[in-house]
């Protein structure tokens, strides 16, 4: 693998009994790029996120981060690696605030093992934690419980903890999901300015094909476990598979299918 490679997956593949989640996948991703995952409900875009962040083990095929492998490599290692992630429904303490959560964060980055002896809540985290918040735009919600903030404000706790590693690379799964629609490109505007900031690579999975070709230089279109089409948002929303089998726009422009909006 050359260095103008930080992941790559070769011949991946998942099966569920009877289902194929993933069919031979060959991808490879450039340090720097902003790549969005597309597909409609059950492609198998969540199983690749799964794979390559170690929660969930492949059948078959090659995953490697930097050039080495990581298969059989456990999520927090994984993590600790520089490859973070985000989830579909954000993972966080919902009866504790939001500085709060991004303390246990701070203290987790530091140590693997954070001492119960010590108080979590130092100066310093609290400093670190109050420029995180003004960074995603968070500062309102600062002493807010997690459970009294709106879901974007949420999905943005949840991605500036995924960032407090400063990883080289992050999976977000559905960022915008449960977001308003007058809401999402404000909150993609703040995540793209912290990921650009800290020079990560990213790749995210998004149903909105308004939100996909305004941040991504470059499209996976999945379908029922493999990639059907892979390159420039004008190249792949135009091919002719992604807009019958993803999009659900047909030729003569009629939009089908559930899931997507283009
Ligand atoms: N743990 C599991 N056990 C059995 N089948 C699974 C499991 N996880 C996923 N699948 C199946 O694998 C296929 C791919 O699912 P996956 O969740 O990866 O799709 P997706 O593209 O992320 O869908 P969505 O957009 O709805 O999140 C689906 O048919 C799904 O039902």
């Amino acid at each position: 693998m050359s260095a103008s490679i930080i992941l790559e997956t070769r011949g991946l593949c998942k099966t569920f009994g009877a289902v194929t989640a993933a069919k031979d996948l060959h991808v490879t991703i450039a340090p720097g790029e902003v790549v969005g995952v597309i597909g409609s409900n059950g492609a198998g875009k969540t199983t690749f996120i799964n794979m390559v962040t170690g929660y969930l083990e492949p059948s078959s095929g090659e995953i490697l981060f930097n050039g080495k492998s990581i298969v059989g490599t456990v999520p927090r290692a994984i993590t600790r690696m520089g490859l973070a992630r985000s989830f579909q429904v954000a993972q966080l303490f919902p009866e504790l605030s939001v500085l709060d959560n991004l303390i246990i964060a701070l203290a987790a980055a530091e140590s693997p093992r954070p001492s119960f002896f010590r108080p979590l809540r130092t100066r310093a985290r609290e400093a670190r934690a109050d420029a995180i918040l003004e960074e995603f735009r968070l500062t309102a919600f600062r002493d807010a419980r997690v459970t009294a903030v709106p879901q974007g404000a949420r999905k943005l706790v949840d991605i500036a903890m995924a960032l407090i590693g400063e990883p080289k690379m992050l999976l977000l799964d559905e960022p915008t999901s449960g977001v308003s629609v007058d809401e999402k490109n404000a909150l993609m505007d703040t995540v793209m300015a912290a990921v650009r900031h800290h020079g990560t690579t990213v790749l995210f999975v998004e149903h909105d094909m308004d939100v996909v070709r305004r941040y991504v230089s470059r499209i996976l279109a999945f379908y029922s476990g493999e990639i059907i089409a892979d390159g420039t948002p004008d190249h792949v929303l135009a091919d002719a598979k992604v807009r019958e089998l993803v999009t659900g726009h047909a030729a003569d422009g009629h939009s089908a299918r559930k899931g997507a909006s283009a």
